[in-house]
């Protein structure tokens, strides 16, 4: 797969040629010891042919005690551009992707103006390839102006140079079971999904903003009951089998919404389902101190439900792990808890909670992480060139972590123009050490190459 080697002379850029890299005694994906030769943007040679093949200038990267799994896929993140950027800009959030580890994202569309059309989608897309360090694919919404009433330009939309494969109105559930089958059906032609934010909002107050129970109660937070997302995932079940049509279910929160998707998936019905980092590792205790860095939309769950998630992750029933990158600016969250926004931010610390949670301990094994952050969300967002083997010919997007670095996070190191990490002084084991992009680096020891 090797190019002339002129190309290697070619100045570096987003879309330009980069240098050779050989990756040097790197664990593969848990399963071994090889050095890896990336060439003209792609994976040259795995194992011994690898440093053979390279040429005596290549640029060598040290990746003794590293594992190198194939670059992060997030099918969820809040970029906020545009209408937010003091909160996050499509460079800021690439930034902090790439110093996470992703090779690609997905913006969701609860931007102002939202992304309901196809040249607002084709924007978004061009100022992801501007920044240069991650592949910025757009979510169209699903219905226009997030309304929940009139469908969005579903098909201009996916026609468009931005092929928009995945559909949301998240930070809204589409709670109209009618234009949810509309929006099914429509997508099921290019085969594209439909990704809910499973949330009946009748059956929530509009200032619910912790989970419904024990800590509610005493809190004297408004609350919103597990089974406006179970509800939910399961009417959206049906009109998935109805339609013959694909739904994915964004941040699964609770062991109810899971059972559901459990039962969907067993019945042969095409639904797939995300959780997020902080659902996993933080429980609704956190809430006690009233502190609006844990409100975020689900609300932190009990310990059993964290319990049923990790079950869930662990079993196959949740196919992928998504950030929900949600920065907010410091006058949105710093408020009375009911009155401020909801989200967290998630890019620069998805890798780590998650090593730090379930691989550490041997739980989660490196392939299944993998698959959980890049193979299953490329698939799920129609992805050709993300979520790949690492083997010769395939597209080197791929990411180095080194398992046993221990990490404080300080959010004012972060790459987000947003303050709002609820690990903010908390010590993780795992780190990400080298992006690779089509092969560029693409960020180094928690700093972004500058392309
Ligand atoms: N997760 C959140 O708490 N907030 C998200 C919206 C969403 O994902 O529902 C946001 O856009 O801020
Ligand atoms: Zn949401
Ligand atoms: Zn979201």
């Amino acid at each position: 797969m090797s190019g002339p080697s002129t190309d290697r002379n070619r100045p570096t850029g987003h879309s330009g040629y980069a240098p050779d890299l050989l990756v040097v005694g790197a664990d593969v994906l848990g399963g071994g010891t090889a050095d890896v030769l990336v060439r003209d943007g792609l994976v040259a040679a795995v194992g011994a042919d690898a440093a053979a093949d390279a040429p005596s200038d290549v640029e060598r990267i040290d990746a003794d005690g590293l594992v190198l799994l194939p670059g992060f896929v997030d099918l969820h993140t809040h970029l906020r551009e545009p209408g937010r950027e003091d909160a996050e800009t499509i460079a800021s959030g690439s930034r902090a992707a790439a110093v996470g580890g992703f090779t690609a994202v997905l913006a969701m569309a609860n931007t102002n103006p939202v992304t309901d059309t196809a040249e607002a989608a084709e924007r978004i897309l061009d100022l992801g390839a501007a920044a240069g360090l991650v592949d910025v694919v757009p979510v169209g919404a699903v219905t226009k102006g997030l309304d929940g009433a009139e469908l969005a330009e579903l098909g201009l939309m996916h026609r468009s140079r931005a092929r928009v494969r995945v559909f949301s109105d998240d930070g809204r559930c589409v709670a109209d079971g009618r234009v949810m089958r509309r929006a099914l059906e429509y997508v099921r032609a290019f085969g594209g999904v439909i990704s809910q934010h499973s949330q009946d909002p009748s059956l929530a107050g509009p200032q619910a903003c912790c989970h419904e129970g024990e800590t509610s109660g005493r809190l004297g937070l408004p609350g919103w009951p597990a089974v406006a997302e179970a509800s939910i995932i399961a009417r959206d079940a049906m009109l998935a089998e109805h339609t013959g049509s694909r739904v994915h279910v964004a941040h699964v929160s609770t062991a109810e919404g899971l059972d559901v998707v459990r039962w969907a998936k067993a019945r042969g019905i095409a639904m797939t389902a995300e959780v997020t980092p902080h659902h996993l590792a933080l429980g609704t205790d956190l809430l006690a101190g009233y502190d609006p860095v844990f409100k975020v939309n689900p609300p932190l769950r009990p310990d059993p439900d964290r319990a049923a998630l990790i079950e869930g992750l662990l079993d196959g029933t949740i196919d992928a792990i998504a950030t929900d990158h949600a920065p907010h600016a410091r006058h949105d969250k710093e408020h009375a808890f009911v009155d401020a926004a909801f989200g967290m931010l998630g890019l620069e610390t998805a890798f780590a909670v998650v090593h730090d949670l379930l691989v550490a301990d041997g739980r989660l094994p490196w392939r299944d992480l993998a698959r959980l952050m890049s193979v299953a969300p490329a698939a799920i967002a129609g992805l050709a060139d993300h979520g790949r083997p690492i083997a010769p010919g395939e597209p080197a997007n791929l990411v180095l972590v080194d398992p046993t670095a221990s990490v404080t996070v300080d959010r004012d190191s972060s790459q987000s123009l947003s303050r709002n990490t609820p690990w903010h002084g908390a010590s993780l084991t795992g780190a990400v050490r080298t992006t690779i992009l089509r092969g560029r680096v693409t960020a180094h020891e928690g700093a972004p190459t500058s392309c």
